[in-house]
């Protein structure tokens, strides 16, 4: 059922801070679209609220102006369990932020599904995740006052500030399977993202192969990948990372529920 068809269920993230379960933006049937999974049947969970944001972001209800309805631990299961398919994906928003999302990866565990966890790299919690599907936010990300969708650039220190921990990602590539997924517009990111990965070489014991690391076009609609994508192929070409699709984008726009 998606959750988004449902008025009195409706809220916004701010008005509700605490209640048990898990503040649900989205719960849908898709295939995954990103990443070396692309392509596999899965259910995505998509919790509300962001520590970051940025500009660009897809999911613009669940950060710059979160809405969701709260579900308990089994509602989302059951709704999960209607769906044939063996893999979840806990997106967000930014999942990590919420405690339950660990309660949740147990449940989902204990039931014999395979969970990737889509997250932005800035919290690590001990959870059963299969694999951590982690997009470390670049500078390009930062919403300053120019291309910002909302406001005068007043997230734009704080998202800078909070973006790279790289405790938290050196602990998630520690303690998961893992991919590391960048979105990139162009040739300018590409240094920072060289220079991120040697401090993460120097900080961590787990080797990080060039191979797990992904470039993925920045572009929420077919038009802006049409933009961007020849050039993100391009550079991963170049530079010997992987490339990744937006599957979803390709076959769906930027439709809600896909
Ligand atoms: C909406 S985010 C939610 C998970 C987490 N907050 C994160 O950023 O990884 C899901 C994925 O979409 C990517 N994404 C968001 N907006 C995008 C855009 N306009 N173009 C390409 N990828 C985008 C993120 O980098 C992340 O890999
Ligand atoms: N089909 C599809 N695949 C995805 N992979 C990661 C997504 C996300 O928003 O985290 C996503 C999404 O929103 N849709
Ligand atoms: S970290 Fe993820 S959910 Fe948060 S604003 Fe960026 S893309 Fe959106
Ligand atoms: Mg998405």
């Amino acid at each position: 059922m998606p959750v988004s068809d449902s008025p009195d269920r409706e809220c916004v993230a701010d008005r509700d801070p605490g209640g048990e379960g898990l503040p649900i933006n989205e719960l849908f049937y898709s295939l995954q679209g990103e990443g070396t999974l692309a392509g596999v049947p899965s259910v995505f969970v998509r919790t509300s609220g962001c520590n970051l944001r940025c500009w660009f972001c897809d999911s613009y209800h669940t950060s710059w102006e979160p809405t969701h309805a709260r579900m308990g631990l089994e509602e989302i299961v059951a709704e999960i369990e209607s769906h044939p398919a063996d893999h979840v994906v806990l997106t967000g928003g930014e999942p990590l932020l919420h405690e339950e999302s660990v309660a949740l990866l147990e449940t989902l565990d204990e039931r014999g599904y395979h969970t990737t966890v889509e997250t932005n790299g800035t919290i690590h919690r001990e959870a059963p995740i299969d694999l951590a599907s982690i997009s470390p936010k670049l500078e390009s990300s930062t919403p300053t006052a120019d291309r910002d969708p909302k406001g005068e650039g007043e997230w734009a220190q704080r998202h800078e500030d909070a973006r790279i921990d790289l405790e938290a990602l050196s602990a998630l590539v520690e303690d998961y399977a893992f991919q590391l997924k960048f979105v990139v517009t162009d040739a300018d990111d590409m240094p920072e993202i060289r220079g991120l990965l040697a401090d993460l070489r120097r900080v961590t014991s787990e080797p990080i192969h060039d191979e797990d690391v992904l470039l993925m076009p920045e572009g929420a609609t077919r038009e802006r990948l049409a933009e961007t994508r020849e050039r993100v192929a391009e550079l991963a070409m170049e530079y010997g990372f992987r490339y990744t699709p937006r599957l979803h984008v390709d076959l769906w726009n930027d439709a809600p529920e896909t």
